[in-house]
Formats: structure tokens, sequence, C-alpha cells
């Protein structure tokens, strides 16, 4: 697609792929709007192996949009095969490739977890940046889901270092963990146990947070996401959503302007007054090929 497909076509086969990605939170895309593009889980797996394969830590497919109003729509799967509901940093980047190719500054793209729209944001230091305008964070523990409450439940998702998370559901689900020292934790074997809660009945992202500050700018948080189904990210788009989310309303703090530095660097997440959310942050073109056909 746009400049990238333009540059290697030729006599090469197969199917184009663009490896993307948002602060190290890693995609592989194919554009599937003229070719359907339909993998099996076992392909999809593959093609996210990090050693048999592109590696990344999901597949993207672009497809034609179902309904009216919408640019493009994508399809999210995870390294297992299963399709997610949203993925942020998968989004930015998608909207950046769309909107290089058609040459505009917004997009409305059309996911699994709902409509969203992107636009291209003020650059810093050279790299592209993108926004997305979303619809608030939804807490109840139905909307999670969750198997019930979780005030009545706290103690079946807490575990060694992680207890009484806050659970957010951003277009998919998230449980949020404060921690005093996030160096403390050993997330993927903490996180993992969570995870597979049966008070989980979709599982969910495990977010573990660390309030660093707050002051009259920002609050800034560390945090880092063992997500669905079972990978520790370098970053996560809704995950630092839902960690904004968490911060305000466990009363940590008031400022709605939030930094969130992850292993592969920070997004800014902006809290509006209708609750609404704006995720900025950088995105990325790694290097592009073919996949192999046949499959
Ligand atoms: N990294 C993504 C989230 C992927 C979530 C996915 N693993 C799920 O099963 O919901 C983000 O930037 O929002």
């Amino acid at each position: 697609m746009g400049p990238y497909s333009e540059a290697v076509q030729g006599d090469a086969a197969g199917t184009f792929f663009i490896k993307t990605h948002g602060l190290g939170n890693d995609f592989v895309l194919v554009d599937g709007r003229t070719k359907v593009f339909r993998p099996q889980a076992a392909y999809i797996t593959q093609i996210c192996d990090r050693h048999r394969g592109v590696g990344g830590d999901q597949l993207l497919v672009l497809e034609v949009p179902q309904n009216a109003g919408a640019d493009v729509r994508m399809r999210i799967y995870n390294v297992d095969g299963a399709e997610a509901q949203t993925c942020f940093n998968a989004t930015r980047c998608a909207a950046f490739l769309w909107m290089q190719e058609a040459r505009k500054t917004s997009v409305i793209l059309e996911t699994l977890g709902g409509r969203i729209e992107a636009r291209m944001a003020d650059t810093e230091n050279g790299t592209p940046r993108v926004s997305l305008y979303l619809e608030p964070a939804v807490t109840d523990w139905q909307a999670i889901p969750l198997a019930g409450p979780l005030k009545s439940h706290a103690g079946s998702l807490n575990h060694g270092l992680l207890s009484e998370p806050f659970a957010v559901n951003m277009g998919n689900p998230h449980l949020v963990y404060f921690v005093p020292d996030y160096d403390a934790v050993d997330v993927p074997r903490e996180a993992a146990i969570v995870q597979n809660s049966t008070y989980l009945p979709e599982q969910a992202n495990i977010g573990v947070a660390q309030l660093l500050s707050t002051d009259e700018n920002e609050t800034q948080l560390k945090l880092v996401v063992y997500e669905r189904p079972g990978i520790l990210t370098q970053a996560c788009g809704s995950g630092a959503c839902a960690a904004a989310v968490a911060a305000v309303r466990s009363g940590r703090t008031n400022q709605k302007n939030f930094r969130v530095f992850m292993p592969g660097g920070a997004l800014q997440v902006a809290l509006c007054a209708d609750d609404r959310i704006i995720l900025t942050g950088d995105v990325a073109v790694a290097f592009y090929g073919f996949l192999p056909d046949g499959r």
C-alpha cells in the first residue's frame, strides 16, 4: 500500500506485508482490501513467531469497511489466531499507513471493538505521531467481562504482589494493578496466574502500573502490560488508557493529562471533560516484504 508496495513491485510474489510498530508494540499488516486475506490460526501463529516468521505481537488485516462512514476496516489477530476486539497501537499504525496512502490527515477505522477516529498529531523529533479520539472507558463488571462484581470476589484476582485490580474495558478487557515498586514484580509469572483466573471469562490484558508523579502539568505512570494470550509487550495503547482511567477512578490523581512510560517508550493520554480519551504517540514502519503464498 502507498509508497511501500510501489517500492517493491516487479517480479516479487507472495502476500505483501508491512511490519509496523508503535513504541515496539509490533504488527505484521496485510492489505486484504482487494484480495481477501483470511489466514488460519496456525499460519497467524507462524507469521507472528519471532524465529519462524516475520515476528510480531499481532497480525493486522485491512478490509473494506462494513458500515458507511468508515474509511477502512481492520481485523486484529492475536498470536494464537483469536480475533481481538481492539488494539490502540495497531490502530495508530494502520491509521498512519492509510493516511499516508490517501494523503489525508484523519481517518475513521472500523474494528470489532467499534469505530475509532485517528488524526495525525504534531511531530516530535521527526517521528510521525498519531492520535486516537476514543469513546469513554466502561467499568461495569458485566462489560469487562468479569464473572461477577469485583468487590465481592477481588481476592480471586489477587496473586503475589498483584492485588486489588481496577477493571476497565477500552473495547477490550483490562485489569490494572497499581504497585508501589514495579521492578519488584515478576510480571510474566504473576500476571499469567491472574490472566487465567476463572473470574475472567474472556481473560484480560493485565497491566502492572506504578504512579511516578503527579503535579499541575501531568501525571506520570510506569506501566507494563501482559497481554492476552500471554505475551509481555513493549507498549500497549489500550493498557495506557486503562491505567490512566484507573489512576483517576481509584483516587490516585485528579490530573487528566498523563504520560505513561512503558518499556518501548511513552504514550500521552488525555482524559477529556466528557470522558472521551485522546491517546497520542509515535508510529513507525520497520520493514516490508512478502509472505510466501499457498497457505
Ligand atoms: N497492544 C494493544 C492491545 C492488544 C490487546 C490484545 N492482546 C487483546 O487481546 O485484547 C494496544 O496497543 O492497545
